[in-house]
């Protein structure tokens, strides 16, 4: 876990590897190499959740994944998050803030596809619940927000 909760990043919204994360209903934003290098070495992997804005737009909730995607055996850590917002249009190339708020479990390998899927969808109802606390909504107007 990330020792330092709540944990704050920033950076632009880069092309991942494409992999139709769309077509499985979860788009993620990926953050470029270098933001993925400046984590704190001891950090984590693994399915956090918190809460995240595209430029100065609203504050949604968001689930992100830290890590090596053990499923796809990527080579380089990445921090994608999918917000939990229908977007009308894409958002490459817009400052994505995440505030990370909370763990939800480690990366796992999984034997399909579905399996992958159904566990981002429990992360999601899970991400919605534990989002609704005092303690996570009072981090929703943190001055990480607001000021530009
Ligand atoms: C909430 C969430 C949980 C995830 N959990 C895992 C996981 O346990 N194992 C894994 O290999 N990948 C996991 N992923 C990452 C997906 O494999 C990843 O989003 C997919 O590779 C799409 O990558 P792309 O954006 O580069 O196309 C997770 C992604 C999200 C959003
Ligand atoms: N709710 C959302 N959460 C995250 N990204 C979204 C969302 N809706 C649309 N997008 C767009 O989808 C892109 C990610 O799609 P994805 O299939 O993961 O492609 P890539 O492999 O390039 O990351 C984001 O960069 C963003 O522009
Ligand atoms: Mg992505």
């Amino acid at each position: 876990m990330l020792a330092y909760l709540p944990f704050f990043i920033e950076g632009e919204v880069v092309q991942g590897f494409g992999r139709g994360s769309k077509d499985l209903g979860c788009p993620t934003a990926n953050y470029p190499r270098d933001v993925a290098k400046s984590l704190p070495s001891d950090i984590k992997p693994g399915v956090y959740y918190g809460w995240a804005q595209v430029d100065s737009n609203s504050v949604y909730k968001m689930v992100v994944n830290i890590g090596w995607c053990p499923f796809y055996q990527n080579k380089e850590m990445s921090i994608e998050t999918h917000v939990l917002h229908q977007f009308d249009k894409d958002f490459y190339g817009s400052l994505l803030k995440i505030c990370i708020v909370g763990y939800l479990r480690p990366e796992k390998n999984f034997n399909s596809l579905d399996e992958l899927i159904y566990a981002i969808k429990q992360d999601i109802e899970n991400a919605h619940k534990e989002l609704d606390s005092d303690n996570a909504m009072k981090l929703k107007t943190h001055s990480f927000f607001t000021k530009n």
